[in-house]
């Protein structure tokens, strides 16, 4: 067995991390997928941010525990502030992890369902992310059998005995079954694209690779990455639309880079109801889909001097330079780094810094 944190057996009947973790949903929809949910996310605390009219009231099915919150609430808590909260899209949900207190979160979007495995078993999501969280990775180092420390898997000859403790897991990137996370024009041109394979396998991307991360099933150690889990404003409205979780994710994994911890992607997965009209997606992603070839040289150059000891140190540093190198591409992106800015200060003013984990630490 590999040494590292090791993923834990789940024991049944106990909810692994019950009271260290919220659920977060974006909701411009009904909430009647969480009946399908209510084996697994019952015992769990759901931070629900509602978009769209705030009038409207939003049932949340019996039984679950939950805070909801809706546009008056953001602009009651953050003031002028509440301008860097993207809403008409999905980058609400940067609101609830701002406003938890767990260690942990697992965001779901609502209209995305229980998965099977292929022996027709229900996923339990949760459940697997939270062991990808909660085992170690190995950013420096690829083993070729995935995750080394799943049950029944290890490292294989070759691996550096000196890297085998593995680092501690920020994110946990879950996929997809059905609707695949595809963009406006591989949507157009395929329209019936359906992900069915089912592969039973967890990566952790290695340092110095960038990735697009989708918060469709996604879930993080909010007391390690959360300054930096910042998704907007991105959204519809914007220049730049659907790039939200995107632009979380470049900055994420650069940050984890630079402190010496672990992006891992691959199981659990959930099914995926619905994919949005595409006609619409296109409008929104335009500038994106232009501007994503000048967006990733620019991450992939991002430095981070070593007095970035903290997440926020990173985010503002970067904040910095998107400034400083994307300004000139569009305006657009000042106002971006503005708001990024705004986020460090709303997050450290509800989430005053008492132990911030520093970095960094190995691989440097
Ligand atoms: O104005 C809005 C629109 C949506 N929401 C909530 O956000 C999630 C996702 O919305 P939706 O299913 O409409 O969009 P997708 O294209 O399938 O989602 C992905 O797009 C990515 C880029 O934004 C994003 O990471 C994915 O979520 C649902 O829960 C909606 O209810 C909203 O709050 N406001
Ligand atoms: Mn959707």
């Amino acid at each position: 067995m590999a040494t590292g944190r090791v993923a834990p057996a789940s024991v049944p009947g106990t909810p692994l991390l019950k009271d260290e973790l919220d659920i977060v949903i974006p909701a411009i929809r009904s909430l009647d997928f969480l009946e399908t949910w209510r084996p697994f996310f019952q015992h769990y605390h759901l931070i629900i941010v509602q978009d769209g009219d705030p009038s409207r009231a939003i049932r949340v099915p019996e039984g679950f525990e939950y805070e909801l919150y809706n546009r008056n609430d953001v602009k009651r808590i953050l003031g002028p502030r509440a301008a860097c909260i993207s809403f008409k899209d999905s980058a609400c949900r940067s609101f609830g992890y701002l406003v938890s207190k767990k260690k942990y979160v697992f965001t779901i979007d609502d209209d995305c369902f229980v998965a099977k495995d292929p022996s027709g078993k229900e996923i339990n999501a949760l459940e697997q992310h939270i062991k990808n969280l909660l085992s170690s990775s190995t950013p420096f180092f690829f083993n070729t059998l995935y995750d080394p420390y799943r049950e029944g898997a290890d490292f294989v000859r070759g691996y550096p005995f000196s890297l085998r403790e593995g680092v501690p897991t920020a994110v946990s990137h879950g996929l997809w079954l059905n609707i695949p996370d595809y963009d406006a024009p591989t949507q157009l041109v395929k329209p019936l694209g359906r992900n069915n394979r089912y592969v039973d396998a967890v990566l952790t991307i290695p340092k110095g690779s960038l990735f697009p991360m989708c918060g469709i099933n996604l879930a993080f150690n909010r007391e390690l990455i959360g300054p930096a889990m910042f998704f907007g404003p991105l959204g519809d409205g914007e220049l730049i639309g659907r790039y939200d979780d995107m632009w979380a994710g470049w900055c994420t994994k650069v940050i984890c880079d630079h402190m010496g911890w672990g992006v891992k992607t691959g199981l659990p997965y959930i099914w995926r109801n619905k994919a949005i009209n595409p006609f619409l997606n296109l409008k929104k992603e335009c500038n994106g889909v232009y501007w994503l070839e000048e967006l990733i040289p620019f991450f992939q150059c991002v430095t981070l001097p070593k007095e970035c000891t903290t997440v926020q140190k990173c985010y503002i540093e970067i904040s910095k330079q998107v400034k400083a190198k994307l300004g000139k591409l569009d305006p657009y992106f000042n106002k971006l780094a503005e708001a990024m800015v705004t986020w460090i200060e709303v997050w450290d003013e509800l989430n005053p810094p008492t132990n911030a984990p520093s970095g960094p630490v190995k691989g440097k």
